[in-house]
């Protein structure tokens, strides 16, 4: 039985994910609650080193698929669910849901694929049946268009973010097909001023009790 809060933050590339997560850890924090932020790819050394290939090298779908549930699969077993067992808050930029929505929408990756590495990977070793999922997912959701307005100029793009707007459109509505199927979702509308988005984030945090 874990005691912390899992939550992840989704969203296409220039949703907005990264310019909230350290006021989100400074928020868990002033309340006395110790965080653990990571991100996946990545969480671990191993994590890092496959998210540095699935960044920058061409690779099939289920290559890509498969690195990434490998790199989760570490990070849930040495880092998430030892955090939440301390009950920590693990703040987590991005999980499994962008899996569905970057090899599953965006590359058109087999979903019913996804979902079996999905229970392998976050099988809870003593309940099989049990899977482990973020609590809360706040999902950054902003059109396509808008991201790659933001992203233009910026630092030299990785593979995804070299994509084209309509992959994003995929992406994006990867998302939202994921959020239709889990309640542990948040929209937050990230085509909004920044201080617009935080106090959406606020008022979610409060809504779902856990801030
Ligand atoms: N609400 C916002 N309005 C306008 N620009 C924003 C907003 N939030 C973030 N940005 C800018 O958009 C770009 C992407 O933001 P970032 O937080 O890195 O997104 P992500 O982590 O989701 O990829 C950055 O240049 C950032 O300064
Ligand atoms: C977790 C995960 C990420 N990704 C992609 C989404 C992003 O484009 C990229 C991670 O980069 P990102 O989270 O945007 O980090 P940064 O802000 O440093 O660019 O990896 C997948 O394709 N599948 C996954 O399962």
């Amino acid at each position: 039985m874990t005691t912390g809060l899992f939550l992840s933050l989704e969203g296409i590339d220039g949703a907005g994910k990264s310019s909230h997560i350290d006021a989100l850890e400074a928020l868990f924090r002033g309340q006395g609650r110790a965080v653990t932020r990571t991100r996946e790819p990545g969480g671990t050394p191993l994590g890092e080193t496959l998210r540095t290939l699935v960044l920058n090298e061409p690779m099939d779908p289920l290559t890509e698929s498969l690195l990434v549930f490998a790199a989760r699969r570490e990070h849930v077993l040495q880092v998430i669910v030892p955090a939440l067992k301390r009950g920590d808050v693990v703040l987590c930029d991005r999980f499994t849901d962008a899996t569905f929505a970057y090899q599953g929408a965006g590359r058109g990756f087999d979903l019913g694929v996804l979902g079996m590495l999905e229970r392998w990977v976050q099988a809870d070793p003593a309940h099989a049946d049990v899977l482990l999922q973020p609590g809360l997912t706040l999902w950054f959701d902003l059109p396509p268009e808008i991201a790659a307005e933001r992203l233009a100029g910026a630092r030299l793009p990785d593979k995804f973010e070299a994509q084209p707007v309509e992959f994003f459109r995929r992406v994006a509505q990867g998302y939202a097909d994921r959020a239709a199927a889990a309640p542990r979702f948040a929209r937050i509308d990230a085509d909004r001023p920044r201080e617009q988005v935080w106090q959406q984030i606020e008022s979610t945090l409060q809504a779902r009790g856990v801030a």
